[in-house]
């Protein structure tokens, strides 16, 4: 999409504008979508337009690409079980500089080097998410949210700021914990009640067959979603993803969407225009 087709869509952009008006929005910008700095750039500029026409916009981010890396660079071998990561105390001590420190500085400093205001904080930043260990024996410190002190994002967006929260918190024990970024984007929705969730990845949205990009589902009712689970449509990274956006729906959230980061204003077209882009999740009245 080049700078003609932008305009062409913000000139049409009022009512959509109007509809999203002081509405919070919390987009989840994951790994693998966020590994070449031009595109992260165009993502965070077009959060930044969606904050400046009005809308609440909250940032959430992961980082498992970056964590990987670091994670090999130091010779701490890694695995996953069902999407979630095992997370023994070096890789915590990794996932945690990796996250809040690399990740949330670089993004933080990037929206201000485009002219806009964020404050880059963690779950573990006055004391915004708890979480409850899932399965300390066999998964380490994998948490999962239970509690969001929504009075910490709430300030920030009163003051103008884009909250950019890396996705580690603390647990029952007051320990740092490792909480999957959709998970920790889901239950900051749905503690803010918040209008939308945006799942940002490096795929088009649900696809039929995950090897096809051409089968991507646009649209899942709350009722449908057992089908994906019955025709083992989805696995890996996929299964956090729906099952968040799943539980957002079910709760106060609006409606949830899986979109593709690497589409250039991805955003700009899910949010001011009539074209969704990627799926969506919603339930019936
Ligand atoms: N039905 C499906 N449609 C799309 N992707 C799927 C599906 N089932 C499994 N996947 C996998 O889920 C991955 C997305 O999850 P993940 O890599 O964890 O994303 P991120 O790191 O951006 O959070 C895809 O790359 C794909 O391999
Ligand atoms: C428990 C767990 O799996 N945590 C994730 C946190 C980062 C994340 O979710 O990053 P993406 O959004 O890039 O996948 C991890 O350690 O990779």
């Amino acid at each position: 999409m080049d700078s003609f087709e932008v305009a062409e869509i913000l000139t049409n952009a009022l009512p959509y504008i109007q509809r999203y008006d002081q509405k919070m929005v919390v987009i989840k910008y994951g790994g693998s979508a966020m590994q070449n700095e031009s595109l992260k750039k165009a993502v965070l500029s077009d959060a930044m337009l969606l904050a400046k026409v009005g809308i609440n916009v909250v940032i959430v981010h992961g980082g498992g690409p970056d964590i990987n890396h670091w994670l090999n660079k130091a010779n701490v071998e890694s695995s996953f079980v069902n999407g979630l990561r095992k997370t023994d105390t070096d890789t915590m001590e990794i996932a945690q500089m990796v996250l809040a420190g690399k990740i949330n500085k670089d993004l933080t400093r990037m929206i201000h080097s485009l002219g806009g205001k964020a404050m880059g904080i963690s779950g573990v930043d006055g004391g915004l998410v708890t979480a409850k260990l899932r399965d300390p024996e066999n998964m380490g410190a994998v948490g999962e949210v239970t509690k969001v002190n929504t009075q910490v994002i709430e300030d920030l967006v009163e003051n103008g700021y884009i909250p950019v929260i890396a996705c580690i918190g603390t647990d029952e024990n007051g320990e740092i914990c490792n909480i999957n970024g959709d998970e920790m984007a889901s239950g900051i929705a749905k503690a803010l009640g918040a209008d939308n969730l945006v799942l940002m990845s490096d795929i088009p949205g649900v696809l039929e067959d995950a090897t096809d990009s051409t089968t991507l589902i646009k649209q899942i009712e709350l009722k449908e979603v057992n089908h994906l689970y019955e025709k083992n449509i989805i696995s890996g990274g996929m299964i956090p993803k729906v099952q968040c956006c799943t539980d957002a729906v079910k709760h106060s959230v609006r409606q949830a969407v899986i979109l593709d980061g690497r589409i250039p204003h991805s955003l700009i077209v899910e949010f001011l225009t009539d074209k969704g882009i990627g799926t969506l999740f919603y339930k019936k009245d």
